[in-house]
């Protein structure tokens, strides 16, 4: 008999996920089916989405063949039968308090710091490039962790050695720029191109690096088509692009300059979105999804 979601309890709730207390050692991360655009969370859920994006979690971890949080198997019977497939029990850590992302285009915060300063977190860039440019290295590009609502922070490197010390800080940086060019091999070669992607590490209680949170899916990465690239000009969201395209159509009726909440999405927005994070996970890890855990919406 497995517990429900009630049994644990809640410590916190990002935009689209949320996290409970199992015991000493563990924690459940759930991922929901919400959808955040254009800095809201919208009333609409796509189903399928936490199940999805917990799965493409599941197939980085194993196959990046790095330590990670992960403590049981996504089918542990700890796991509530509501949200099987969508959860998964990680091991508590002490986590670094940086956003670790990896970018190999510019796009983003890094290209409006770049168009402000010709550099990012204190990296200076060559001169001309332009949205969607690919950049000659892959960048390390840390930030403080914002509040739920808010933007992160860009943070030069030093900041970085400040809080954590010269050899953990080169570690953080190493670690995060080689699995983004591992990743984003593999994805190419799959004719996605992984823009760039937010890494969090944490350390056990031996001191090691541990790779926690989500990995490198498309709400902690942005995903291009490889067909479709073409720089000098904002690259569709492979995900997302549907859901961006009607909240700013003149059908939604909405007006992103205002405060406004988004009205709720229509189903043909919804099916197809909900198509486009299936698409994703099937050809990165070619696997299919219908024999992924839990319950299709
Ligand atoms: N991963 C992880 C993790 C860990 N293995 N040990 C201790 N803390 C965390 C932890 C703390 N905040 N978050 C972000 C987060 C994730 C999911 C849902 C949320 F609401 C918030 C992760």
């Amino acid at each position: 008999m497995r517990p429900t979601l009630a049994d644990y309890k809640h410590l916190m709730s990002g935009k689209v996920r949320d996290l409970y207390d199992i015991d000493e050692h563990n924690l459940l991360m759930v991922a929901s089916d919400r959808i955040s655009a254009y800095d809201h969370v919208l009333e609409t859920p796509i189903p399928d989405k936490g199940r999805v994006l917990t799965a493409m979690s599941v197939y980085f971890f194993s196959e990046l063949g790095i330590p990670h949080h992960l403590a049981a198997s996504p089918d542990d019977d700890r796991i509530p039968e509501e949200v099987l497939g969508r959860a998964l029990i990680v091991r508590k850590l002490d986590m670094i308090p940086f956003e670790c992302v990896a970018r190999g285009y510019l796009t983003g915060s890094a290209l409006k710091e770049y168009r402000e300063t010709g550099s990012v977190c204190g990296i200076t860039l060559p001169d001309g490039l332009t949205e969607a440019s690919k950049l000659e290295d892959s960048v390390f590009t840390p930030a403080t962790k914002a509040d739920v609502g808010d933007h992160d922070v860009n943070v030069p490197f030093s900041a970085v050695v400040d809080r954590l010390g010269e050899e953990l800080a080169h570690k953080v940086r190493e670690e995060t720029l080689d699995i983004y060019l591992r990743a984003s091999s593999l994805t190419e070669a799959r004719g996605l191109l992984l823009a760039d992607t937010k890494f969090e590490f944490g350390l056990d209680a031996a001191g090691n690096l541990i790779l926690a949170d989500e990995v490198l899916t498309p709400d902690s990465s942005r995903f291009w088509t490889v067909g479709d690239y073409e720089p000098g000009k904002p690259q569709p969201s492979f995900d997302k692009q549907f859901v961006r395209d009607w909240l700013t159509s003149s059908e939604s009726g909405w007006d992103r300059a205002s405060d406004s909440p988004p009205p709720p999405l229509p189903d043909d927005v919804v099916d197809a979105t909900r198509k486009r994070y299936i698409e994703a996970y099937e050809r990165i890890s070619g696997l299919q999804f219908d024999e992924w855990l839990g319950e299709s919406a």
